[in-house]
């Protein structure tokens, strides 16, 4: 008998968190999930509660822990992947978060930003941490607690306050409040770290004016960091073996481990990113640089295009313009209609990221008619998530200096034929999507798997996996013509802000 036959996957996502149990088979056996709610003070801020996040963790493993044959004492290590950038700083006695989660959509830092730049800082952050000034990032998100809640500066100087992206504080709290750590894939997306020494930056937090004190320390991807307590919930002291960054996890579950490889995902935002193997490209087309992972003392890169608004369109269509109850409706609406009748919605509602990084812009739609039905509002949704990818990739060949020559998809909105198709056909490449579009999942559980001796090697990880292939079939001419009609709904976007 086996003694550990699972290993669990905590995949902390930007508007779910979920548990999903893997065998040695590498299969998923059990999925569990739950919605949390999602605050938006003001225009262009999205904030999320850290407690609720974790009691949504805690809700999707007690459900786990209630599925036949499942129990604390079968899981031989747990894997975390998470929304990345997020932040939280909680004060180190009480364990209580003294603001709301900032998520990475959201834009209130941008003053800190702006005023960062016309500093003349931007070229220095650029070049130690392959990021923009932009507000997507967590160094920002922490100076702008720090300056708004009250007494939280004082606090942070004398050692009170800790931060942490989402990993740290999952982290924390499943080991009782013992261990405060991240990842390097994590740490690359703080502005705070420098991804060449790969150690926390002292100007950069000083520019940021924020206390090192406060910093987590940084940890492999794939090793034990700490265990779960045995009083807990899982009533069982099981190690947590891996930690990523969930758009990086995703590289790693789809196999993405050599130079040029490259994976879109399709979630909240879309995040498309290349291995560049040991080396951190320098982009000169927007892109972010970025640390894959950590594995064994050996470091990986990556090129990062980020999205900010994908699947959150679709949720915006479902909750806020109620035109559907369930996501996957949005395929049939926009299959009920030919074309989009030259509609094009430009979802900026948190400005837009890669290749753009304008965090001014706000959301547009063009080219409504009398006869624009809810149909054409949903196809032209669903096709801004492939405009936006093509922006994206287009700009990857550019700096990578390399056509790709096929995209492999994952993430929720992944699901979406109607979506898969547009996109292979505005790319001209095909589009492969694995069986299992988790790969969130899949990179979480490999990395802890490898750590705990679960897997020997990267040879268990992949074998008889399955792909649907979605290959382009639509006419060149009028795929320029429809791309050239998204450039120009973007550009009109951009003028609105202008003037
Ligand atoms: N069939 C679908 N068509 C289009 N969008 C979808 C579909 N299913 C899910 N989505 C969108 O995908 C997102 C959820 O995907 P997921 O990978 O779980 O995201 P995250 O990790 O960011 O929480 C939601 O924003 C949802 O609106
Ligand atoms: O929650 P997701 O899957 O949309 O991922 C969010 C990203 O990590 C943000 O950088």
């Amino acid at each position: 008998m086996d003694p550990f036959p699972h290993i669990l996957a905590i995949d902390q996502g930007t508007t779910s968190s979920r548990a999903l149990l893997f065998n040695r088979n590498n299969e998923i056996i059990h999925i569990t999930q739950k919605e949390f709610t999602q605050y938006f003070p003001k225009p262009g801020w999205v904030e999320q509660d850290a407690m609720e996040i974790w009691s949504s963790v805690q809700a999707v493993v007690a459900e786990m822990l209630g599925k036949p044959d499942v129990s604390g004492t079968t899981i031989g290590a747990i894997g975390i992947a998470n929304q990345r950038e997020t932040t939280v700083v909680w004060d180190k006695t009480t364990g209580r978060p003294i603001h709301r989660a900032i998520v990475w959509q959201s834009r209130q830092s941008s003053e800190i930003c702006e005023k960062l730049k016309n500093e003349g800082h931007e070229p220095l952050f650029r070049q130690r941490t392959g990021l923009l000034l932009d507000p997507y990032f967590s160094g920002t998100k922490v100076r702008w607690i720090l300056d708004n809640v009250a007494g939280a500066r004082e606090k942070a100087e004398t050692g009170k306050l800790l931060f942490g992206t989402i990993d740290t504080w999952l982290t924390w709290q499943l080991t009782g409040g013992h261990v405060h750590v991240t990842d390097l894939s994590n740490a690359s997306r703080t502005l705070m770290c420098n991804i060449h020494t790969r150690t926390w930056d002292s100007e950069l937090l000083s520019l940021l004016g924020v206390p090192e004190t406060m910093m987590p320390s940084i940890v492999s991807s794939s090793g034990i960091c700490g265990h779960t307590l045995s009083e807990t919930f899982f009533g069982h002291v099981i190690p947590i073996a891996g930690r990523i960054g969930d758009q990086q996890a995703a590289l790693f579950g789809q196999g993405c481990h050599q130079p040029g490889m490259t994976k879109n995902t399709y979630g909240t935002g879309c995040f498309m990113l290349m291995n560049t193997g040991e080396m951190a490209v320098t982009s000169e087309s927007g892109l972010l640089s970025t640390i894959a992972w950590d594995v064994n003392g050996q470091v990986q890169y990556a090129l990062e295009g980020s999205v900010f608004v994908a699947g959150s369109a679709v949720q915006w269509l479902r909750d806020s313009l109620r035109m559907f109850r369930n996501a996957c409706d949005s395929e049939l609406y926009a299959l009920r209609v030919e074309n989009t009748t030259g509609v094009y919605v430009v979802p900026a509602f948190v400005g837009l990221g890669t290749p753009y990084w304008d965090s001014e812009v706000r959301g547009a739609v063009f080219g409504i008619t009398r006869g624009t039905a809810k149909e054409h509002f949903i196809r032209a949704t669903l096709e801004s998530l492939a405009y936006q990818s093509r922006d994206v990739l287009l700009a990857m060949e550019r700096d990578a200096g390399i056509p790709i020559p096929l995209l492999r998809v994952d993430g929720g909105a992944a699901a979406n034929n109607f979506l898969m198709q547009f996109q292979s056909d505005i790319l001209g490449i095909p589009v492969d999507r694995p069986a299992c579009i988790e790969s969130t999942a899949k990179g979480a559980a490999h990395l802890a798997g490898l750590a705990s001796g679960f897997w020997k090697n990267k040879k268990d990880l992949h074998g008889k996996e399955t792909h649907q292939r979605f290959s382009p079939q639509m006419p060149e001419k009028e795929k320029e013509k429809r791309c050239k009609g998204w450039l120009r709904a973007v550009q009109a976007a951009r003028l609105f802000r202008d003037i």
